[in-house]
């Protein structure tokens, strides 16, 4: 039997970004990615990331959070994620504040009266070797990416997961899932990117379209949202406080002065509760 059998799971979304929580905390097991691949058939329990609490690894913290995509690869981070899980906890405990941890660092987080969650994303990052890219490639603010030199520099950064933000005059407008599939996987990206195309609509306001890595076009990323914003700031197209809005929504992005975090926030949906049966894990190992 697999031993993820007959756990728990909530099924719930970010503005539309699918999301599966799996609290393993009290009886821990591994979570393969051919697990995650077979949970996130669209005849299964289609998510564009898992969310996997296990017990906390540091004083202070709710849970230690393994995310995963839906085909199998891990990631370090996950805003829509994030937010999810806080408002589950928040929930369960009747504590607004909850803190994670993820395999970025530390996740604060902030369930407000009105059901909106808040999350510190922490500092961006710019440097070539933390996005991470192949090589050093000078300002990793704009940046010709070799083959795709049409689309204008991309804007690199790694939100503890590694973005590239192309911005275009019109983001409705661009073919995203056949850019997307062929710059996610771009040499220049030796861990792969998220790929996203950003149009500023007012000098507080962008447009984004995303092509997650490991789930392709989504309805939304908190991260790709939050280096978006940090990127239109960075590049002198907008100021630090930013409405970014996604097919599934609006996320509102401060990028603090000072310790240069990220606050992302935006709603939750819950969808519905379940147990994992032997039959959605079947072929798993
Ligand atoms: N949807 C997420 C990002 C999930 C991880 C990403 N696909 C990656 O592999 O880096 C978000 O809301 O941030």
């Amino acid at each position: 039997m697999n031993p993820l059998a007959h756990r728990p799971f909530v099924k719930m979304n970010g503005l539309g970004n699918e999301i599966l929580v799996l609290d393993l905390r009290a009886d821990p097991v591994d979570v393969p990615p051919a697990a995650a691949r077979a949970l996130a058939r669209p005849s299964v329990l289609p998510f564009d990331q898992a969310m996997v609490l296990y017990p906390p690894r540091r004083a202070g913290t709710a849970a230690f959070v393994r995310i995963l995509n839906s085909d199998g690869s891990y990631s370090a981070a996950c805003g829509n994620g994030t937010r999810c899980i806080a408002a589950l906890e928040a929930q369960a405990t009747g504590a607004p504040h909850v803190l994670f941890e993820s395999e970025a660092g530390l996740l604060d987080c902030a369930v407000r009266a009105d059901g909106q969650v808040r999350v510190d994303m922490g500092a961006p990052r710019f440097a070539w070797t933390e996005i991470p890219l192949s090589r050093d490639v000078g300002d990793t603010a704009a940046v010709l990416v070799p083959g795709f030199e049409q689309l204008g520099p991309a804007s690199l950064v790694s939100m503890g997961n590694p973005h590239a933000v192309f911005f275009v005059p019109d983001a409705d407008r661009v073919d995203v899932e056949g850019l997307g599939a062929a710059l996610e996987h771009h040499p220049l990206f030796p861990e792969r990117a998220n790929i996203s195309f950003a149009s500023l609509t007012a000098p507080d306001r962008v447009r984004l379209h995303v092509w997650e890595r490991g789930a392709g076009r989504t309805r939304a990323c908190g991260t790709a949202a939050c280096a978006a914003a940090v990127s239109a700031a960075r590049t002198g197209r907008a100021g630090r406080a930013t409405t970014v809005t996604l097919p599934g929504g609006d996320l509102e992005i401060v990028w603090r002065e000072g310790d240069s975090h990220v606050l992302m926030t935006g709603p939750v949906a819950h969808e519905f509760s379940g147990t994992l049966t032997p039959a959605m894990l079947e072929d798993v190992a």
